[in-house]
């Protein structure tokens, strides 16, 4: 979702000098010389070799919010990292200065310019292997070496199931049981947990999986054979975004709904996870029906988490869903330990930011 370092590899040589006068301008000159460089065509999304630092960077030192308006409007770009990975953002943040932060942000939310996560299409194609990472977890590797789904998680998995069926009426002992759908089965970590809730189990529990590798891994391990669990093999698009499919899956779920819906995938982007809350109205449960999902996109840097967290919330209101946050943090340990082999760290913040949504009451 970061925007990838832009260098004077890609810039016409006319324009580098009046790249270097705005970078020099945005950090010390006075508005009025910004504004002419701008005019004049200086390019606002050049970033330094040195550093790595874009104008908007060197204006977020400056603590004026005009400065910082003047740039974005001019083309600077909001969530360009330097070469430690900062946004502007962070660079507000480290001067505890929240409305520059807040002005970056809300760029970024306006933008929507939220990139996608990477192919499907072609990781359900890709070998996987599954090991034991340096941390003593279990972790499931694409082709590439990224990590699909890594054990560290854990805790964070029981965490969305402590939260979904806490209050859930039919989760309490002597009930049915909840009807669950996860989108998604990885290392089974989660589906794991629905089954052994204390209270009472899923009656029914709907798994999604589209990779054939992982597939084969849950025929092994016996998971189609566990009581109410339903697999469905392919992709959540081809059942969910096909009306007929849909129609036929929601024919065996009681009250009209599923109480309880999670979804965490891979190589998906922003505007799946959109197109799946979407359909979330025609799939939840009214009215104790509670859904949450992997949130983490953007976890590589603390601005672009908040305006990815910020539009799905804007979202899902948008589709009468109200979310509640619930903040989690992760201890350094997690954090540093279990990234060992694995080729591109995927998490590097010290919080998580727990999604809960339930549909507003009427
Ligand atoms: C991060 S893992 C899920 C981890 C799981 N939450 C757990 O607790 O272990 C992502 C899973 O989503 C699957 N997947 C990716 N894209 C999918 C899609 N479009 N539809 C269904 N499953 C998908 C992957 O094959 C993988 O098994």
């Amino acid at each position: 979702m970061a925007a990838s370092t832009s260098s004077a590899a890609e810039l016409p040589p006319d324009l580098l000098p009046l790249a270097y006068a705005l970078l020099s301008a945005s950090e010390s000159a006075s508005i009025s010389s910004i504004k002419t460089l701008l005019d004049q065509g200086a390019p606002a999304w050049y970033q330094d070799d040195a550093l790595g630092w874009s104008c908007l960077h060197y204006g977020a030192e400056r603590r004026d919010t005009q400065i910082l308006e003047v740039l974005l409007r001019g083309g600077a770009v909001w969530n360009a990292v330097d070469k430690w990975g900062r946004t502007a953002g962070e660079v507000c943040l480290s001067f505890g200065w929240r409305e520059g932060w807040q002005i970056i942000r809300n760029e970024g939310v306006r933008s929507e310019d939220t990139t996608s996560a990477g192919d499907n299409l072609s990781f359900l194609k890709s070998e996987l292997r599954w090991e034991i990472g340096d941390d003593g977890r279990e972790r499931v590797l694409d082709a590439d070496g990224n990590g699909v789904m890594m054990g560290w998680e854990e805790p964070l998995m029981r965490e969305h199931v402590r939260l979904m069926l806490k209050d859930h009426p039919n989760a309490v002992e002597g009930q049915e049981g909840v009807s669950v759908l996860n989108v998604g089965y990885g290392l089974g970590i989660i589906d794991k947990l629905f089954q052994s809730y204390t209270t009472s189990p899923p009656a029914l529990h709907t798994i999604i999986e589209a990779h054939p590798l992982v597939l084969a891994q849950m025929r092994k391990m016996g998971i189609y054979d566990w009581p109410g669990v339903r697999i469905l093999e392919g992709r959540w698009q081809d059942f969910l975004l096909d009306g007929d499919k849909l129609g036929e899956l929601l024919t065996s779920v009681p009250r009209g709904g599923f109480d309880v819906i999670f979804i965490d995938t891979f190589a998906e982007g922003y505007e799946d996870l959109k197109a799946f809350f979407d359909i979330l109205p025609d799939i939840l449960e009214p009215e104790h029906g509670v859904f949450s999902f992997w949130n983490g996109l953007g976890a590589t840097n603390p601005t672009i988490y908040a305006v990815s967290s910020h539009l799905a919330e804007i979202h899902l209101d948008d589709v009468g869903l109200d979310v509640e946050w619930h903040d989690v943090p992760i201890p350094e340990s997690l954090r540093s330990e279990v990234w060992k082999g694995v080729r591109r760290r995927y998490w590097d913040l010290p919080g998580y930011k727990l999604p809960i949504a339930r549909m507003m009451l009427h």
